[in-house]
């Protein structure tokens, strides 16, 4: 057993480092301000016992629920009382790590309404929402319907006689389920629902419905609510109060109705804006866009586990070298291992990216300029779904990385994937989300004779020349010429793309056909995706990245991008772009990558910096004394709160001394 001396166990690591650390440590950041405000917020809150993350897998629902109300109520009382800015409150929530109520209130209740809203309701709601006198959640999703938004049942009908919405919820399968602080905290739902106008369906739109007194907090008359029950894992999403919500007939103004878009006048009259509908899903833009970094720090955490691990834990060993090997030191520990670490730099990389997308659009929204749009709406569909699956199956990946000791809690592991998992499906299922950037290739490809593609579809406007051109690599080095690396990353995707988009047209243009071809549609929007992240990640790297981390960027950059080429070799191949032994090449490059990677791995972790805090792991330790704190954990186990544990009168002494079976037995 190692000493537990408080002595650095992975120092000889850290000192193999060949990078500017601080520096790195500020690129992953955001930014030097940025750094220092997570710096600060990370102390913050690992210096307030209120916001401990102790024995959070091991309380029962109600206790786990109720202490995650008095961590949210503390987190907002710290906001205020230290007079943080939004940006340092947004970290605080961050390091305080538990799905919560207020996630939903700030991250959809509110955008939903300055989406929305008129500037008269923003008037309204925000100033109530922003000091939180009320709390939101966003009821979208039904019993019977999630995906298909246009299916959704809920009914609010004017009532033009007395200025009201009556909503309601007609059968089952209209109930209101899922929605993250429906089930116990809010007093307001942003509801989707069907409009009807004089028995008319006008489709789905917003409304706001207060569900809970502001006075004691009971349900409203004829509002039925409450909490949908436990969720996979222990801790994990169980801090949530998922909630399920039924409307008999309640009676809402007709101004709580969100008439950005569309308005209903008190004569019953709809009135469509010459917006674009879709304007109505803008609080899914921007929680998708945000998913992404989201993406990156949820893996980064589990790498940083599995990568310290890795360097402390040691296996076997060999005739060269005296005593047992790190297990880090073996190629497949590395091959599974490293391509994550990328991963989680190349997510970041393209997170900022995406912010600064995100931002763009909102201006030329504001413009009513809606031409980028489609273009943000399949990048943000799509990067959603590839980061989170890459990440929920990478935080897996981590924990098998950790052999045994990843499946006990106390690597946090499996509460990180617990956590996590939910990722792929809320915010829109991943191959849903595929599907729509499907649609958006096909539409844009039977549109490029006239319309140029812009922005992450642009390649596509050389859709011949990647047609007919093929790779032009002889030797491995050739790989490491960004040009060379991204016209594969085109043509696979442009070839792909096309393939599906030419069996459709030869078609009759039928549904059924549309879906006998969802598959392809689903792999071709991957390919597109997986290019924007390759691309977006090598021109992060070369729009001012530091002289001091560069060199490893690099490194990790042809790493994500050679990994990526390698586990779709059947796409490349079959596309006809690559030639197998180009391939091979490939991998030859990415293992010279793995012995760049080795030396730095431990320090690239670091860089993350995430606290032992914020990590929760015993296996992640920054000291890597990782044996001393797992035994010492198994002393916290509520098993072992007494040495003969409850339960042995009752049941274990019987079967000890009483020989029941053994005289029937023929064993
Ligand atoms: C200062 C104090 C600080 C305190 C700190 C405290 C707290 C922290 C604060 C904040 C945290 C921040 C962020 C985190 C916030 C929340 C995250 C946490 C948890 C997440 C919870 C998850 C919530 C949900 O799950 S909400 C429900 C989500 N539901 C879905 O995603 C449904 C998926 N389905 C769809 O999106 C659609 O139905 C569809 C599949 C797209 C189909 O739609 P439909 O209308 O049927 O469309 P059609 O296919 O016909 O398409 C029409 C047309 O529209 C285009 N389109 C579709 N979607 C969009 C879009 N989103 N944007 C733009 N355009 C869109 C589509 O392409 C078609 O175009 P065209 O006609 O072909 O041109
Ligand atoms: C933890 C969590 C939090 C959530 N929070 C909220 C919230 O705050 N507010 C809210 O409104 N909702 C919330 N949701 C709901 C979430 O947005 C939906 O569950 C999600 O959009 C998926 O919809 P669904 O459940 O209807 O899945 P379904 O659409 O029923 O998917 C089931 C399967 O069918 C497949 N499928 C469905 N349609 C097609 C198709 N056309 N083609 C091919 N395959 C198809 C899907 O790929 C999937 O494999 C939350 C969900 C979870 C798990």
């Amino acid at each position: 057993m190692q000493d537990g001396n408080g002595l650095d166990h992975l120092a000889g690591e850290r000192a193999m480092a060949q990078f500017d650390l601080q520096a790195m440590k500020v690129y992953l950041a955001g930014g030097q301000r940025e750094y220092e405000i997570s710096t600060k917020m990370a102390q913050l809150v690992a210096n307030d016992p209120v916001f401990s993350k102790e024995d959070r897998v091991r309380l029962a629902r109600k206790d786990l629920y109720k202490n995650s109300l008095r961590k949210a109520g503390h987190a907002w009382k710290t906001i205020l009382e230290k007079g943080l800015s939004e940006v340092e409150g947004l970290k605080l929530r961050h390091f305080v790590d538990e799905p919560t109520y207020t996630d939903l209130h700030w991250g959809m209740f509110i955008p939903a309404i300055k989406g929305q809203g008129t500037e008269e309701q923003q008037h309204k709601w925000l100033p109530l929402a922003y000091k939180m006198a009320i709390i939101g959640c966003y009821a979208q999703t039904e019993l019977g319907h999630g995906s298909n938004v246009q299916g959704l049942e809920t009914t609010a009908t004017f009532d033009p006689t007395t200025d009201e919405f009556i909503m309601h919820s007609p059968t089952v399968t209209s109930t209101k389920w899922w929605p993250g602080g429906l089930g116990k905290a809010s007093t307001h739902a942003l509801v989707y629902a069907r409009l009807i106008t004089d028995k008319k369906d006008h489709g789905i739109h917003a409304f706001i419905a207060p569900i809970r007194s502001l006075e004691d907090h009971t349900p409203l008359p004829n509002v039925t609510v409450g909490d949908i029950g436990v969720k996979f894992g222990n801790g994990g999403y169980n801090t949530m109060d998922n909630g399920f919500l039924r409307f008999d007939h309640v009676r809402i103004p007709r101004e709580n109705m969100l008439m950005r878009l569309a308005t209903v006048t008190k004569d019953g009259k709809y009135v469509r804006s010459n917006k674009p509908r879709q304007l109505g899903y803008g609080a899914m833009v921007f929680v998708r866009q945000g998913i992404v970094i989201d993406a990156s720090i949820y893996l980064s955490r589990a790498v940083t586990i599995a990568v310290r691990y890795s360097a402390v834990r040691r296996q076997f060993g060999n005739k060269d070298e005296p005593g047992e090997l790190q297990v880090i030191q073996y190629r497949t520990q590395q091959s599974r291992l490293f391509p994550l670490l990328a991963t989680a730099y190349a997510y970041r990389a393209v997170g900022f990216w995406m912010k600064s997308l995100y931002a763009d659009v909102m201006k030329r929204l504001n413009d009513n300029d809606f031409s980028t749009l489609p273009e943000v709406h399949a990048c943000t569909a799509g990067l959603k779904s590839i980061t989170t699956s890459v990440t929920a199956d990478g935080i897996e990946e981590c924990r098998k990385l950790c052999g045994g000791h990843g499946f006990l809690c106390a690597s946090g592991l499996p509460e990180l994937y617990a956590a996590y998992v939910p990722a792929c499906t809320y915010e829109g299922d991943n191959t849903i989300l595929l599907l729509q950037v499907a649609r958006f290739l096909l539409k844009t490809l039977s549109q490029v004779s006239k319309v140029r593609p812009v922005g992450t579809a642009a390649y596509l406007g050389n859709i011949k020349q990647l047609s007919t051109q093929n790779c032009k690599v002889s030797q491995g080095h050739d790989w490491l010429n960004t040009s060379v690396l991204l016209e594969a990353f085109e043509a696979r995707s442009a070839r792909q793309a096309a393939a599906v988009a030419l069996r459709l047209a030869k078609g009759s243009g039928s549904e059924a056909e549309f879906q006998e071809n969802t598959p392809e549609l689903v792999e071709s929007a991957r390919a597109h995706c997986q290019l924007i992240l390759v691309s977006k990640f090598i021109e992060q790297l070369q729009t001012g990245t530091p002289e001091g981390i560069r060199k490893q960027l690099e490194v990790l950059c042809y790493t994500y991008a050679f990994s990526q080429l390698i586990d779709n070799a059947g796409d490349f191949l079959a596309t006809g772009y690559v030639t197998g032994n180009q391939i091979a090449l490939a991998k030859e490059e990415l293992k010279h990558m793995f012995d760049k990677i080795r030396p730095n791995a431990v320090a690239l972790v670091d860089a993350f910096d995430h606290t032992d805090d914020y990590l929760g792991s015993a296996l992640g330790r920054y000291d890597g004394d990782v044996y001393t704190h797992l035994y010492k954990g198994a002393f916290k186990e509520s098993l072992n709160d007494t040495v003969v544990v409850d339960g042995y009168e009752e049941y274990l002494k019987p079967v000890l001394t009483q020989n029941l079976w053994a005289p029937h037995s023929k064993l």
